[in-house]
């Protein structure tokens, strides 16, 4: 599995599932599973794609991996926008989440190891900024 984190202005685009019952309402990155023989960024291009109506470039990914289930594994990359706005199709929510903000959503178990290294990414994106 591949997640995005859409970046802009020092800021995530958190997204709120729908999907099952047991995840509804809890908070992740957009993507979803690499499918035989697609590269992890063409997968989350794709993804992205299909869920927010957007395209995006994928800049670098986290460090680690989170496990999924049992058989399942998470990793998740930094990506920023290139064509069209952001628009959920699949979610029900989405929110721009700045560095100080990102506990302010419950999200997904696996999302939360990544949280502390896609803040530091934010707070240099902000800064980078206010410098231009
Ligand atoms: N997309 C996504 N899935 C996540 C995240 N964190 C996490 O535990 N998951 C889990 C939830 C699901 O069990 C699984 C991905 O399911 P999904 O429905 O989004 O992806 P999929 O590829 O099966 O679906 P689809 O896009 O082909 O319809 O990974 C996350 O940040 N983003």
């Amino acid at each position: 599995m591949v997640g995005a984190a859409v970046v802009r202005g020092g800021a995530v685009l958190a997204c709120r599932r729908t999907a099952p019952p047991e995840a509804a309402g809890r908070w992740e990155f957009p993507g979803g599973k690499v499918e035989s023989g697609e590269t992890p960024e063409a997968a989350l291009t794709r993804e992205v794609v299909e869920e927010l109506g957007c395209t995006v470039v994928v800049e670098h990914w986290l460090d680690g991996a989170a496990a999924i289930g049992g058989s399942h594994r998470l990793r998740v990359a930094v990506v920023r926008l290139d064509e069209g706005e952001p628009r959920p199709v699949e979610h029900d929510a989405v929110r721009w989440l700045g560095a100080d903000q990102l506990d302010e959503v419950d999200w997904l178990e696996p999302d939360r190891p990544f949280l502390a290294e896609l803040a530091e990414v934010l707070r240099q994106d902000r800064g980078d900024r206010r410098d231009r």
